[in-house]
């Protein structure tokens, strides 16, 4: 199976999740990636069974648009019930490593806001140990030097993205050849350096639910 054919069915199997407890009130929290615009495409024929949705991009927020999905501000949402988004690592806790897209910030707040974490990803995505993917750090633009001498004094082996600005006009600089043995410790940690807005560290909050596209299909791993 391609890695494509893996993220299509676990778009389906996302679907399939949450169908059920849809209805005309319900706003649904959408994250960013390859796979979440798989997820979106799927919510067309359901666009009237939900009231909307909030988007953790503008990528994210223009494809909902495109679809006839209302597009709606979290500020006036309260709490979601489902959050659902891809990875670019996912361990055996659903702890991860997020950011791949630049979306990190967004992507944690959304989350933040919604009862339920559904993450859906194929099986590359899945690793024993978080931290052969380089983290991604968003940072405030005058910050970008500091923070990197920081992240080189905890070991990492800071690159800045070039050429990326995120949505909220910060830049992202990937830490490299990190060792996170403790994922809670090190995005607390990080998040404590000043100019660091956030990074893609999803460990003192992860998933509660795993979606992992295999060759034999999609297992699924609920941890509450
Ligand atoms: O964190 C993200 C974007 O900031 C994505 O969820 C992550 O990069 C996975 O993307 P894809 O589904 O394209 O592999």
């Amino acid at each position: 199976m391609t890695q494509d054919a893996l993220k299509a069915a676990v778009a389906d199997a996302a679907i399939k999740e949450i169908e059920p407890w849809l209805d005309r009130n319900t706003v649904l929290g959408i994250g960013t990636g390859s796979t979440v615009n798989l997820f979106i495409d799927r919510l067309r024929p359901l666009r009237d069974s939900f009231r909307g949705a909030v988007a953790s991009s503008e990528a994210s927020a223009e494809r909902l648009k495109a679809l006839g999905i209302d597009v709606l501000d979290l500020n006036s949402t309260g709490t979601l019930p489902f959050y659902i988004d891809g990875a670019d690592e996912v361990n055996a806790n659903l702890q991860m490593i997020k950011g791949g897209g630049a979306a990190l910030t967004r992507e944690k707040i959304v989350a933040a806001c919604a009862r339920r974490f559904i993450c859906i990803a194929d099986e590359s995505k899945h690793v024993a140990r978080l931290g052969d993917f380089p983290l991604p750090v968003e940072v405030i633009p005058m910050a970008r030097s500091y923070v990197g001498r920081e992240l080189v004094k905890l070991g990492a082996e800071p690159v800045y993205r070039q050429g990326v600005t995120t949505d909220n006009g910060n830049q992202i600089i990937d830490c490299f050849d990190f060792m996170i043995d403790d994922p809670a410790a090190m995005e607390a940690r990080l998040n404590a350096i000043a100019g660091v807005v956030t990074n893609g560290l999803f460990a003192a909050r992860g998933a509660d639910v795993l979606l992992l596209s295999k060759g034999d299909g999609v297992a699924r791993t609920a941890l509450s």
